[in-house]
């Protein structure tokens, strides 16, 4: 994926509010890459137009060959849906459903054939080592491993980009260095490039490459 002066200003009250400032990045395949910065310098903002959830004011975006910043709504959501996975913390877990029915779920949505979903979202909570866990349902598992459902939930459709907001935000240190360690497996496992915000200075330490924002703009 690639970044090219972009862009993104809002209407605040009959005002433009100019957010991002001219971004240039790169993700480059089966990488790690971590966005930082402090609040409100604009690191969602940024995640949401790579996952082609918003679109920029200005500047270009290209997932492999294909121009997010000149499609519509309609064919960004194609294209999201099947090659990219989201772990935001508005794509919450179902609480009356199992962590294998969760995964499951999201293969529903993504349109897998039904005959998949089972070994498949077996598969993806193994990755994330929760293969004792498949039956228990979010309530009765740690924070850490209701994240790391998330991150099953989110691979299952086998995207090419993860897309990640504060993946370890609510965790302690240990738990996050859990998560990282599932990252860097999925990245050798199921060929996936993640991109992933944080404030945790420890854990960009297992980047491939940082970016810090600085004011809407890479610093
Ligand atoms: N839809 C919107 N309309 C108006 N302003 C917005 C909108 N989305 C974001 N902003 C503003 O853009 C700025 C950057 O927000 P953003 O959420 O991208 O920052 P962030 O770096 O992710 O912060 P945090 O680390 O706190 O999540 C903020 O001042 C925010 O109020």
């Amino acid at each position: 994926m690639r970044v090219s002066g972009v862009e993104r200003t809002f209407q605040v009250g009959g005002r433009p509010l100019h957010v991002l400032k001219g971004i240039d990045m790169e993700l480059p395949y089966r990488k790690l890459i971590m966005l930082k910065g402090r609040s409100g310098s604009g690191k969602t903002t940024l995640l949401n137009l790579i996952g082609g959830l918003d679109r920029p004011t200005k500047g270009e975006i290209w997932f492999g060959d294909l121009p997010f910043h000149e499609m519509n709504d309609d064919k960004r959501t194609h294209i999201r849906r099947k090659e990219i996975g989201f772990i935001f913390q508005a794509y919450a877990l179902m609480p009356m459903l199992s962590a294998l029915e969760n995964v499951e779920l999201s293969m529903r949505m993504a349109g897998t054939p039904r005959s998949e979903w089972r070994e498949r979202a077996a598969r993806c909570l193994e990755l994330v080592g929760l293969e004792k866990r498949m039956k228990h349902r979010p309530f009765e598992l740690s924070g850490g491993e209701q994240q790391r459902v998330a991150i099953a939930k989110a691979i299952a459709h086998k995207p090419r980009l993860l897309l990640a907001d504060e993946p370890t935000a609510e965790l302690d240190s240990q738990m996050a260095a859990q998560i990282m360690a599932v990252f860097q497996n999925i990245i050798r496992t199921e060929q996936v490039t993640i991109c992933m915000t944080t404030h945790d200075p420890t854990i960009l330490e297992v980047a491939d490459h940082v970016y810090e924002m600085v004011d809407g703009k890479i610093s």
